[in-house]
């Protein structure tokens, strides 16, 4: 068929205006949608970078680079008590956020609902406790809480002594050596929370103080932390990249990652399979009587997702609460001695270092509130979604679909909520009569290091326990000394993936004169 040249020319003239039009329209979407996002949108009035606010970059890079907690801090050290972030994202350092973001409500179905692109179902697909939406969570919840009581706390506490003892041995080992050398304490935190965490959780410890060495479960489990925020930056800057992510990640990994979930699912179904362990107190056998009593059960599925996520939410934020508070008494001599003082005069033998003996001493709990202030276990904000009809937050009216949270770390460290933020003064957490000092500001409705309302943490009176058996233990029986090559690990240059990204802490260990594990 022959065409005119004309025709030709004038068809190709008209689908080049189309291609331009179109281009020209797109260009003035996105100028509309910028106009939009920094002066009419109602978060417009809100002060914060407006880098953040028309690209995600800077948000996807400090994630990608575990530096998005100090990325925040400084944010709010510029514009104040509340940064937007995002288009449509809030952090707040104001204490009352806490009570009118995380607090109650009156039910799961008016509480914040937590925001859902920053939490991610277990491998099996199905949620845990910390990812399950508001209603199926309240379940979860009540079906775990027996295992956490006082009474169950009690029966676990020789649990806890046994794992406590065998960590003394095991450094009285290294510091009795012919050429003792530094030991890496964080190393030694974590391998004790993590066996009392697989005693308690899964029926048999993971046997890291035994053999000093961590267990693959938990090698496999900090290098998922560091790709889920690779996954999690890729999905900040494109949204629809989320479902393709699976098929992203190298089939060796993804292979990893299986086994260590179906290690999970075998402790979990052998568990179950020996039902309620008369003697024992621990979770399983406590979920089990409860649902003798109550006739409700979880889904299997949900099931091995609650208690894949159990052992790093209470082993590794128990180790870092540890690892960070002994990081600091040894930059602040002053108060090691006078931590000493009290631990060394306060028990006579190792023996009388309990639960009930340690939350009778003041310093302790004012040294470890302190270590918790500065080196905050879970430092990262876990953003919430107003509900449906906004709420009031911090005095001022929030549309709903709004993401709103806590920067744990920016909010500990602001010189708005506590007076010289970076230094580690225990006593602030004392009164006069007990040898405190009054500074100014001074916010404890701040300091939420288990986070607050419906969904703070379960954990929290076991985590006391833990770190006052093993920092009083430690005190007790050794005199220390920082090691680390010079200039010397900060706890503020460590990077965080979902858990911070510890480095060595290297302390020589001398047993006191005498003193035998
Ligand atoms: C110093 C020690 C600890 C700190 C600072 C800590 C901190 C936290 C924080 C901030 C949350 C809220 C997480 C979120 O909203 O996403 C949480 C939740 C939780 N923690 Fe802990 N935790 C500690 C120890 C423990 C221990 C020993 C356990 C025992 C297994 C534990 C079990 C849990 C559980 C089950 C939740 C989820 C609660 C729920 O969603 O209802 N934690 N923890």
């Amino acid at each position: 068929m022959y065409l005119n040249p004309w025709v030709l020319e004038a068809g190709v003239a008209f689908r080049s205006a189309q291609l331009s039009i179109r281009n020209i329209l797109l260009v003035l979407r996105y100028v509309v949608s910028i106009i939009h996002v920094l002066y009419f949108h109602p978060l417009a009035h809100y002060p914060g970078p407006k880098s953040w606010l028309l690209t995600r970059l800077p948000f996807a890079r400090g994630l990608r680079h575990g530096t998005l907690i100090h990325r925040l801090r400084a944010l709010h050290d510029t514009y104040g008590p509340v940064v937007r972030y995002g288009a449509n994202e809030l952090s707040f350092t104001d204490p009352q956020a806490w009570k009118d973001i995380y607090g109650f409500h009156g039910g799961p179905d008016r509480n914040f609902e937590r925001d859902p692109r920053f939490y991610q179902a277990a491998p099996n697909g199905a949620p845990s406790i910390l990812s399950a939406a508001n209603d199926a969570h309240v379940s979860v919840r009540r079906l775990l809480a027996p295992a956490f009581s006082d009474s169950a706390l009690k029966a676990q506490e020789h649990i806890l002594h046994d794992y406590v003892a065998l960590l003394m041995a095991k450094l009285h080992a290294l510091a009795a050596a012919s050429d003792p050398q530094p030991v890496n304490l964080a190393n030694y935190f974590q391998f004790t929370t993590f066996d009392i965490a697989g005693d308690l959780m899964y029926g048999q410890s993971f046997g890291c103080l035994d053999r000093e060495e961590y267990h693959v479960w938990l090698k496999v489990m900090t290098a998922f932390f560091k790709r889920l925020i690779i996954g999690a930056s890729l999905v900040a800057l494109a949204p629809w990249i989320r479902r393709w992510l699976p098929y992203l990640v190298p089939k060796k990994y993804q292979e990893q990652t299986r086994q260590r979930f179906a290690f999970t699912v075998e402790r979990v179904g052998q568990q179950l399979a020996q039902g309620e362990t008369p003697g024992r107190s621990d979770f399983m056998t406590h979920m089990v009587r409860t649902v003798g009593k109550t006739g409700f059960a979880l889904q299997r599925p949900e099931l091995d997702a609650t208690f894949d996520v159990l052992a790093s939410a209470g082993a590794e934020t128990t180790a870092t609460a540890l690892t960070g508070t002994v990081e600091y008494l040894l930059r602040n001599p002053a108060a090691l001695r006078r931590l000493q003082g009290e631990i060394r005069a306060g028990f006579k033998s190792p023996a009388a270092i309990t639960v009930a003996s340690t939350a009778s001493l003041p310093y302790l709990a004012a040294v470890l509130n302190e270590g918790m202030r500065l080196c905050p276990p879970a430092p990262s904000m876990r953003p919430r979604v107003v509900p449906e009809g906004g709420a009031v937050v911090c005095g001022k009216w929030l549309p709903a679909g709004t993401s709103v949270g806590i920067p744990l770390w920016s909010t500990f460290r602001s010189a708005a909520n506590f007076a010289q933020p970076d230094a580690f003064i225990p006593e602030r957490w004392l009164e006069a009569s007990q040898g405190g000092v009054e500074l100014q500001p001074h916010e404890p409705r701040a300091f939420m290091p288990f986070s607050f309302g419906p969904r703070d943490c379960l954990g929290r009176a076991l985590g006391w326990a833990e770190m006052r058996l093993i920092l009083a233990s430690l005190v007790w029986h050794f005199d220390m000394e920082d090691c680390s090559p010079p200039p010397g690990k900060t706890w503020e240059a460590q990077k965080v993936f979902v858990m911070w990204g510890l480095e060595p802490m290297m302390v020589q260990l001398r047993a006191r004169h005498g003193v035998k594990s």
